[in-house]
Formats: structure tokens, sequence, C-alpha cells
């Protein structure tokens, strides 16, 4: 059955990190599906590849055309950045499986508009003293370090990913990348028992 997988987790997780090791797996077949986002590009980012890097002025027209998947906005210390998905022919379960980045919201939208047969979530974890230390890594190598908006979403990801948020939306299953390479054979191993390969 084809299906779409959705990785997850909070800030500095690995999810960019973890999505491109299994996107890399050709013998997978997996779609990349690409979100779309209204926040500036990062150094190191390309657009159409971590998001596609649109204007506000794009979003409302998209919603407009009622192509908005799901959507979340985010009020950060640099204005409003609106992350989404829209619906642009990526996403086919006709052709085949899928794979893309999302939050535990875009999750829930994504699993109440597809069904939840359909969606398999990889929910990464890290614990919280040395994601911190690779959160702090990375803002170091970016031209203009962006320290304040680091902690402010450090604390948010407290309460986005709560307990009882992951219960109510079915996530059971963690992937713990402490170890890269562990971390990426757990979830290939179960990518291919959804996709019964
Ligand atoms: N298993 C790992 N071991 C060591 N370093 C890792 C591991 N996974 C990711 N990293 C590093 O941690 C940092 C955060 O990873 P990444 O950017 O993939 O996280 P993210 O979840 O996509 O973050 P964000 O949501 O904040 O954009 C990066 O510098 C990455 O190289």
């Amino acid at each position: 059955m084809h299906k779409l997988f959705v990785v997850m987790g909070k800030s500095a997780s690995g999810k960019d990190t973890v999505f491109r090791d299994i996107t890399q797996r050709e013998e997978l077949s997996l779609k990349t599906i690409v979100g779309y986002t209204t926040r500036p590009i990062r150094d190191g980012e390309q657009d159409g590849r971590e998001y596609f890097f649109v204007s506000k002025e794009a979003l409302l027209t998209y919603q407009d055309e009622n192509k908005v998947i799901e959507h979340r906005a985010y009020d950060t210390m640099h204005g409003v950045w609106d992350y989404f998905t829209l619906d642009d022919g990526q996403i086919d379960f006709e052709t085949g499986s899928s794979i893309m980045l999302g939050t535990l919201e875009s999750y829930g939208q994504i699993r109440r508009y597809f069904g939840e047969e359909r969606v398999y979530p990889i929910y990464l974890e890290v614990e919280d003293g040395l994601r911190l230390e690779r959160a702090l890594l990375r803002e170091k190598t970016q031209k203009k370090p962006k320290y304040a908006e680091l902690c402010r979403r450090f604390l948010a990801d407290e309460e986005d990913f709560k307990e009882e948020n992951l219960k109510a939306l079915g996530i059971i299953k963690r992937y713990d990348n402490t170890d890269r390479e562990l971390c990426l054979a757990e979830i290939l191993k179960d990518i291919r028992l959804n996709m019964g390969i």
C-alpha cells in the first residue's frame, strides 16, 4: 500500500538530516514532498529543496484558490513565518509512496485529510541537553546567528510536543536520534515494513 511518511520532532532533533538520509535511499522510490514557507531562506538552504520559499502574497493567493492542505503560522522575533503544504499534485497515492517533513500540527491535519491508514509518523527524539548543543553549534555557523529565536523555539517545543499531544495523535513509536546510523536503520526497517517490501 502506498503511504505518506511524515518526519517530525522538536527543533534540532535531526529532521533535515534524517530526511536527507532516507531520501538518498533510491531503492525505496520515495517521492519527496517539499513544503512551503514564507520565512527567509537560511544560509546553506536551497529553494525547492528544504522548502519552497514564497511570499506572503503567494500564500494568500493559494488560500483563495483553496489549495492549502495544512497551514501553520508562527509569531517569531522576526515577524510571522508561515509554513504550509500545498495541494499541488506532489502527494499522489496512486503512483507511489512519499515522504515529507512535518510538525505535530501539520501531521494531525494531514492525517485527517488523507486518513490515518495512509499516513505513518516518524517521530525523532534527542535528549534535551544534546539537542540544545546541536542547535547552538548549528546556529553559530550562520552569518547572523539568531540566538533569541533558538531559545524561543526550544521553549515552545516543550509545549507543542507534550506527551498528551503525542498521544492524541496516536504517536507511540519514538526514533532515538542519538546515533545517526542506528536511528536510520530503525526507520528504514519500519518504512519497508509499512510499504510491504
Ligand atoms: N544523529 C546525529 N548526530 C550528531 N549530530 C546530528 C545528528 N542528527 C542531526 N545532527 C546535527 O544536529 C543539527 C540539527 O539537525 P537538523 O538541522 O537536521 O535538525 P532539524 O530537526 O531539521 O532542526 P530544525 O527543525 O530546527 O530546522 C545539525 O547541525 C545536524 O548536523
